[in-house]
C-alpha cells in the first residue's frame, strides 16, 4: 500500500473549494462569491489524522471535463494526470454546494466515474439549512458510491472528518464505472438530489417549483415574452389618465399665461418654448414611472437574473453570452450605464460587440418619442382579447430594436469582432418579495433623472431652438418657420430626408434630438406652436397637431428612424472613452444612421405602396 501524496479539490465554480483549501491548509487563497475566482492550480500542505502530511491541490472550478476554457482545462489535465511534470492525484475530493446539489451532481458523476479514490465534501450545508433544505449525507453516499462528509468551510466545520475520509479513501480501491452521457447525468443528478433530501420547507419547495416553470426551456421564454408584453400594455393603458391630466394642466397654464400677459416676446417664449416644448416631454413622466416600476420589481424579486439565464442561449446564438444581458438590460434605461456595465465582460470582442449594439436597446428617452407618435396615429382600440393596439405597437418597436441588435451582433461577430461565444453559467439569487421602500426610492431616482433632464438639457436645447425658430421675424403673410434661422438651416437636411418621407419639421427635429432624444418631441411641439396660425391652433396638443399634419407613412417612418438612430452625443462620448478612441464611436454612428435611413425609407415606401 503506497502512501497518498496528493489530493485534489474538484467541483463546480463557487462550490467553496478555495475556502476548504484555505481551511484545511491554512493558506490564503482568494475566495469570492462569484464563479471563476480560481483560475490556476494552487498547492498546500494538509495534515492527515495520523499526522502524515499530504499535498492538497486547489483547482479552478469546472462544469465538465470536455471543455474549451483554459481554466477548466487546467482542472482536467491535473485530474487526469496529463501534466508530465506532475503526479496524478491519489485522492479526488469533490466539493458540492449543498444548496445547489442537483446542479453540482452533474459534474460530480463525471469525476466519480473516473473510478479513482474519491470523497465528496457536502459543503455549504449551512446555506442549504437556511434555505430550508436538509440533506441526508448517508443517502447521498449510498447513491454516489463514495463517502460524503458535510462541511461548512467558512466555519471550519467537518474539516477533521474530511481529512479522515481522505486518509481512508487512499487505502480503499475504486473501480472505473462507465461514463454516461450528459443528458443521462442530468437526469440522474435530479433523482439523486431528490433522494437525498430529508426535509424541505414549503418555501424551498415553492422556490424550486417556480424555477422549474420559469426556467423551463420553452415555457420560460414564453412567460418572459408574455410578461414584457403586459408591461408595454400597461405603459399605455395605465398611464393615459395621468398623462391626460398632466396635459390638461399644461393647457390651463398656457391659457393662463396668454390671458394674463401682454402679447410679445416673453409670452411667446413661455407658451411656445417652455410650456409647449419642455411640457410636451414632461407629460410622459407617468409612462416612465410605470415602465421602471416593472423593471425594478423584476430585479428585486430575483426574476431578472432568471431572465438573463433564459437569454443566455439566445445570446449564444448570435455570438454573445448571458454576460451581455445585464449591460443590454441597463441600456433600456439609458445606453450610458449600459455601456459602462460592459466592463464586466472579460472577452474584448464580446465587450466591443455589446457596446456597439447597446444603443439599439430602446432607452427611456425614446419612450416619449414613440408614445407621442403612437398617441397621434394609432387608434386606442383593442385587437381582441382586450389587447390594446397602442401597447402592441410600442411592444413591437422595442422588439424591433432587440431583433435589430441581435442581427447586428451576428454580423459583427463574423466580421469586425470575430470570435466564438463563451459559455456563462450564473448562480441564481433567491426569490424575494420586493421591499416597497426600495422600490419607491428606485422610482423616485428614475423620475428625478427624467425631470432633471427636462429641466436642464431639454430645456436648454428647446430654448435655443425656439430662438432660432423665432428669428429673424417673417414678413407678414410669410411662414415664420420657413423664414427663421432654423428653417433656413434645416433646408439642406430636408432635401436629404425627403426620400424617406420626412417633412421639414422632422428634419428640424432630428438634429437637436442628438442632444437628448426627447428633444425630438419638444422640438416638434415648439415648431408647431410657433407655426400655429392662431391661438386656438397653438393650444391644441402636439398629438392632434401631428395627426392633422402628417401622413401615416411619414409617422411610421419616423418611428422606424428612432428605433435605430440617432443616438445621443453622450452615448458617443462614453463609447469613445470605453473603447479608447474615435474609431468605434464613428463606426457606431455611421452604421446606426445608415440603418435608420434604410429602415425609415423602407417603412415609408412600403406603407405608401400598401395604401396606408
Ligand atoms: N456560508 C458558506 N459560505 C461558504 C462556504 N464555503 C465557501 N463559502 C463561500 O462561497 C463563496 C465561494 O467560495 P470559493 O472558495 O471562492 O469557491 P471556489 O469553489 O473556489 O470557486 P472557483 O474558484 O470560482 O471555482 C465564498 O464567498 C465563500 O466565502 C460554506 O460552507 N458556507
Ligand atoms: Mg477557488
Amino acid at each position: 500500500m503506497k502512501a497518498a501524496r496528493v489530493a485534489a479539490l474538484v467541483g463546480n465554480p463557487n462550490a467553496g473549494k478555495s475556502a476548504l483549501f484555505n481551511a484545511l491548509t491554512g493558506a490564503r487563497q482568494k475566495i469570492a462569491n462569484y464563479p471563476g475566482v480560481t483560475v490556476e492550480r494552487k498547492a498546500g500542505r494538509l495534515a492527515l489524522p495520523s499526522g502524515e502530511p499530504i499535498e492538497l491541490i486547489d483547482l479552478p472550478g469546472a462544469y465538465s471535463f470536455d471543455t474549451t476554457s483554459p481554466d477548466e482545462e487546467v482542472t482536467r489535465k491535473v485530474v487526469q494526470g496529463e501534466f508530465s511534470s506532475e503526479a496524478i492525484p491519489d485522492v479526488l475530493v469533490i466539493v458540492l454546494d449543498a444548496a445547489n446539489l442537483e446542479q453540482h451532481l452533474v459534474f460530480a458523476q463525471e469525476v466519480i466515474a473516473l473510478g479513482r479514490p474519491t470523497v465528496a465534501a457536502l459543503n455549504m450545508v449551512d446555506l442549504a439549512e437556511r434555505d430550508g433544505l436538509v440533506i441526508d449525507p448517508a443517502a447521498l453516499a449510498q447513491s454516489l458510491g463514495v463517502p460524503v462528509v458535510p462541511t461548512v468551510a467558512v466555519r471550519r466545520r467537518g474539516l477533521a472528518e474530511l481529512a479522515a475520509a481522505i486518509a481512508e479513501a487512499r487505502d480503499g480501491t475504486a473501480h472505473p464505472r462507465p461514463q454516461v452521457t450528459l443528458p443521462e447525468r442530468r437526469l440522474l443528478a435530479e433523482n439523486i438530489a431528490k433522494g437525498a433530501v430529508l426535509s424541505e420547507t414549503a418555501q424551498h419547495r415553492l422556490h424550486a417549483g417556480l424555477d422549474k416553470v420559469l426556467l423551463h426551456p420553452w415555457l420560460g421564454p414564453v412567460i418572459l415574452f408574455g410578461l414584457l408584453f403586459v408591461v408595454f400594455q400597461a405603459v399605455f393603458a395605465w398611464a393615459t389618465p395621468f398623462a391626460d391630466a398632466l396635459e390638461g394642466v399644461l393647457v390651463l397654464a398656457s391659457d393662463g399665461v396668454r390671458s394674463a400677459m401682454p402679447a410679445g416676446f416673453v409670452r411667446d417664449f413661455i407658451t411656445e418654448g417652455v410650456l409647449a416644448g419642455v411640457g410636451s416631454v414632461v407629460v410622459f413622466l407617468p409612462q416612465i414611472i410605470i415602465l421602471f416600476a416593472f423593471i425594478l420589481t423584476m430585479e428585486a424579486t430575483g426574476y431578472m437574473a432568471r431572465a438573463a439565464y433564459l437569454m443566455d442561449r439566445m445570446m449564444q446564438g448570435v455570438g454573445l453570452s448571458g454576460r451581455s444581458f445585464i449591460p443590454l438590460l441597463s441600456s433600456f434605461a439609458c445606453a450610458i450605464p449600459g455601456i459602462m456595465a460592459t466592463r464586466s465582460i472579460a472577452d474584448p470582442k464580446d465587450r466591443l460587440t455589446t457596446i456597439l449594439i447597446a444603443p439599439l436597446m430602446t432607452c427611456s428617452a425614446r419612450l416619449p418619442v414613440y408614445a407621442v407618435i403612437i398617441a397621434a396615429f394609432i387608434p386606442a382600440t383593442t385587437v381582441g382579447a382586450g389587447i390594446g393596439l397602442q401597447g402592441l405597437v410600442l411592444f413591437a418597436l422595442y422588439v424591433a430594436g432587440i431583433l435589430g441588435a441581435m442581427a447586428v451582433a451576428l454580423v459583427l461577430r463574423r466580421s469586425v469582432a470575430k470570435g466564438d461565444a463563451s459559455g456563462f453559467i450564473m448562480e441564481l439569487p433567491r426569490y424575494q418579495m420586493p421591499q416597497l421602500k426600495d422600490l419607491a426610492i428606485g422610482l423616485w431616482q428614475r423620475a428625478w433623472v427624467f425631470l432633471r433632464r427636462a429641466g436642464t438639457i431639454i430645456f436648454t436645447v428647446t430654448v435655443v431652438l425656439w430662438l432660432l425658430l423665432t428669428f429673424p421675424r417673417a414678413a407678414p403673410g410669410e411662414s415664420q418657420v420657413e423664414a427663421s434661422a432654423a428653417g433656413q438651416l434645416s433646408k439642406g437636411l430636408a432635401v436629404i430626408v425627403e426620400p424617406i418621407g420626412f417633412n421639414r419639421e422632422i428634419a428640424l427635429a432630428i438634429i437637436p434630438a442628438m442632444a437628448a432624444r426627447e428633444v425630438a418631441v419638444a422640438s416638434l411641439a415648439t415648431t408647431y406652436a410657433v407655426d400655429a396660425p392662431d391661438e386656438e391652433a397653438a393650444a391644441a396638443g402636439l398629438a392632434s397637431q401631428l395627426s392633422s399634419r402628417w401622413s401615416l407613412p411619414t409617422a411610421l417612418a419616423f418611428l422606424a428612424w428612432f428605433v435605430f438612430a440617432p443616438q445621443c452625443l453622450s452615448t458617443i462620448a462614453v463609447t469613445r472613452r470605453e473603447t479608447n478612441g474615435w474609431k468605434w464611436p464613428a463606426f457606431m454612428l455611421a452604421y446606426l444612421f445608415a440603418l435608420a435611413y434604410i429602415f425609415a425609407g423602407l417603412t415609408y415606401w412600403i406603407a405608401v405602396a400598401v395604401g396606408l
